[in-house]
């Protein structure tokens, strides 16, 4: 048992499988690791070695017709793994909130921006919809979005994919959950926006000891944000270390081929 109170998300011996014509094949297996309070833990590797499928099953919002999950996955002590729906729902968005991959794919598109985002807002706090829609601007001017109050009258299909993915990161932020979970925040950002969506979940983090798992190809950023770093491959975690170890020390040969293609990169 855990007498660490600064510990809000736990992740332990999670191993998720699907069902394949030949049985039941490994996504992940053997994945172990901790959130504190107001840290960044980086996830890193290649594509498909179960960066995506670690975080879903954290969600929990992995087909359980297709798939298994086991493991635990407790959430401010609280177990995740086969909660009810109805009760995830009440966690999402409020204390565990989601930056996808895919901005689009975080909206409905048949309802504006400003439905989606003051309906977010609504359901897990006591505000009506004027403080709602004050809020969700804020946010929004926090994430350098141009105009926000005509932003919110848009559809998802009228705004590019950085604008999109910083209306996430705004919805995401703005409730300041225990948790967030940023699968690729940035990767539809040009650099000065990835800057300042950087450094104002860095400053979500410092203001209210919100802990970030952070989920990047991009090393740079993984250096520039992250506390401590898990390496996963194959499915599995092969490495985990504080981040300034791990890029002076990397200890696996996999980890020291990761850090050695990004030094060679011309730029
Ligand atoms: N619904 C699914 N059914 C079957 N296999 C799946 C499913 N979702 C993911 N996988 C497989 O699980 C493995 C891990 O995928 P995952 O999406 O977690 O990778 P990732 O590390 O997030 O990759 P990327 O960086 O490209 O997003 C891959 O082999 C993928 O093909």
């Amino acid at each position: 048992m855990s007498t660490d109170n600064r510990s809000v998300l736990k992740v332990k011996d999670l191993h998720v499988q699907v069902k394949s014509s030949q049985g039941m094949s490994t996504l992940v297996q053997d994945i172990n690791f901790e959130l504190e309070k107001g840290r960044v833990l980086g996830i890193v590797g290649e594509s498909g070695c179960g960066k995506t499928v670690t975080s879903m099953s954290i969600l929990q919002l992995l087909d359980r017709k297709a798939m298994t999950i086991d493991g635990s996955i407790t959430l401010k002590g609280q177990e995740l793994n086969g909660l009810r729906e109805q009760e995830m729902r009440k966690l999402r968005g409020k204390d565990i909130a989601f930056i996808m991959q895919n901005p689009m794919s975080a909206f409905t598109p048949v309802f504006t921006i400003g439905e989606q985002f003051v309906e977010t807002i609504k359901a897990h706090t006591a505000f009506n919809t004027k403080q709602a829609k004050e809020l969700a601007i804020e946010a929004m001017q926090n994430v350098n979005l141009p105009d926000p109050a005509k932003l919110l009258a848009k559809y998802p299909f009228q705004l590019s994919g950085g604008m999109l993915q910083r209306v996430m990161i705004a919805m995401a932020a703005c409730l300041h959950p225990a948790v967030i979970i940023a699968d690729e925040p940035t990767t539809a950002l040009d650099v000065h926006n990835q800057l300042l969506v950087l450094r104002h979940l860095d400053q979500i983090r410092a203001d209210y000891g919100t802990a970030i798992l952070l989920i990047s190809h991009d090393l740079g950023v993984i250096a520039e944000m992250a506390d401590d770093v898990v390496v996963m491959q194959q499915g599995r975690i092969i490495e985990a270390a504080n981040v300034f170890e791990l890029f002076d020390h990397p200890r696996h040969e996999y980890t020291k081929t990761l850090l050695n293609a990004r030094l060679q990169l011309p730029f």
